[in-house]
């Protein structure tokens, strides 16, 4: 708050930069959880649960459709983490799928695009990058 003007400013911490306008949406870190299920075309057809990776990009999204119908289920709907620990192909499949903070940028664009497309708690549908296919889970 500054005491001069009697008004609330903005102060970046990393920048130590100051503003009255609050930091806009781009700058912002992001956040979320996701299911990685790659293919024998993914950048690296390989990951903690099977060394080599020789499902179809086709088999892939409908292993991903099958999981996304557990997750959405109306009577036992499953939690993302549980399963990401057991089916996820990404390293992050010990944190429950977990990404983290990312800054924008960070990720490849078709799935920071689909985390900007969500509301934060939502889920998205198959997202496709050159890794393989993803359901993701904005957290922020
Ligand atoms: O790029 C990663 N893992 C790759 C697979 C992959 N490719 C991705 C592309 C976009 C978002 C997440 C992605 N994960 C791998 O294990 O082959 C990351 C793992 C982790 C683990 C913790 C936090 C961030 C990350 S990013």
């Amino acid at each position: 708050m500054s005491q001069k003007y009697n008004r609330e400013y903005y102060f970046n911490t990393v920048t130590r930069e100051s503003r009255w306008e609050p930091p806009a949406a781009r700058d912002q870190k992001l956040g979320a959880k996701h299911i990685l299920v790659k293919h024998e075309g993914s950048r690296r057809p390989s990951s903690w649960r099977e060394e080599h990776i020789s499902r179809t990009e086709e088999e892939a999204v409908a292993k991903i459709n099958s999981i996304l119908q557990r997750l959405i289920s109306k009577d036992n709907p499953e939690r993302l983490e549980d399963i990401a620990a057991v089916e996820s192909d990404c390293s992050s499949a010990k944190r429950g799928g977990d990404l983290g903070l990312f800054e924008p940028g960070a990720m490849q664009k078709p799935f920071e695009d689909a985390v900007l497309g969500l509301k934060v708690g939502k889920l998205s549908g198959p997202v496709k990058t050159e890794s393989g296919v993803h359901i993701i889970l904005r957290t922020r």
